[in-house]
């Protein structure tokens, strides 16, 4: 399995539109750090696929699963499993999953310095209103998504482990990216 040392995560949080999945795919497809799958009962969406974008299931199959930690956002739950983590890491010292706020929390609780807490934001909720409406969200879904807790705005207690990164322009994103994992390779994953 390797040295279970070495076995770190980039958990990725923040706002629906802000670029969490973005992010995810640019560190999977130019670094090879794959993402731990996660499984919902949302239904999917255009361009979506079953076991690559997530896990779909229906209420009946999750109820069956074993999680890690579970929420329920809107009208649908979401959870994630702690051997798609170690099966993940037997292969990868260094992988994603996105989860929301309070997915952060449990993940930094349980796995305390093996977390690198990566919070991705935009400047303006106005930038993430049009991501969203742009990739065929219903506009009432999207007002729920940009208010109250679904928001996942940074909580004050877990800023001191937040690497913010404000994604208003994907060239300087991946650019901040890139400098991330340069020190990461530098540091041999030594993250916090
Ligand atoms: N910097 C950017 N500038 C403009 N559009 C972007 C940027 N980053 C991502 N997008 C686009 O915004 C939309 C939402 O991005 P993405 O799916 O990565 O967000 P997310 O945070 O994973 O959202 P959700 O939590 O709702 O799944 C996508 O259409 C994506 O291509
Ligand atoms: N705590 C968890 N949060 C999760 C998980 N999988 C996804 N998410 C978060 O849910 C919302 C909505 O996701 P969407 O794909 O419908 O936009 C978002 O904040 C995700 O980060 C999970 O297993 N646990």
């Amino acid at each position: 399995m390797g040295d279970f040392l070495l076995k770190k995560i980039i958990i990725i949080a923040g706002p629906s539109g802000a670029g969490k999945t973005t992010i995810s795919d640019y560190l999977s497809e130019k670094y090879g750090i794959p993402r731990v799958l996660t499984h919902t009962t949302r239904p999917m969406r255009t361009g979506e696929k079953q076991n690559v974008s997530y896990h779909f299931e229906t209420d009946e199959t999750f109820a069956q699963l074993h999680f890690f930690e579970h929420i329920r956002y809107g009208s649908y739950q979401y959870g994630s499993s702690r051997e798609a983590l170690n099966l993940a890491w037997k292969k990868h010292d260094l992988v994603s999953l996105i989860v929301d706020i309070k997915g952060v929390y449990t993940y930094i609780k349980q796995l305390g310095d093996k977390v690198y807490f990566l919070y991705v934001t935009t400047s303006t909720k106005e930038e993430l209103k049009e991501r969203l409406l742009k990739r065929g969200d219903d506009p009432e879904k999207i007002k729920e998504r940009l208010s109250g807790s679904e928001l996942n705005l940074l909580p004050e207690d877990l800023k001191q482990y937040a690497h913010v990164i404000v994604n208003d322009d994907l060239a300087k994103t991946k650019q901040a990216l890139d400098a991330l994992m340069a020190r990461f390779q530098a540091k041999k994953y030594r993250l916090l």
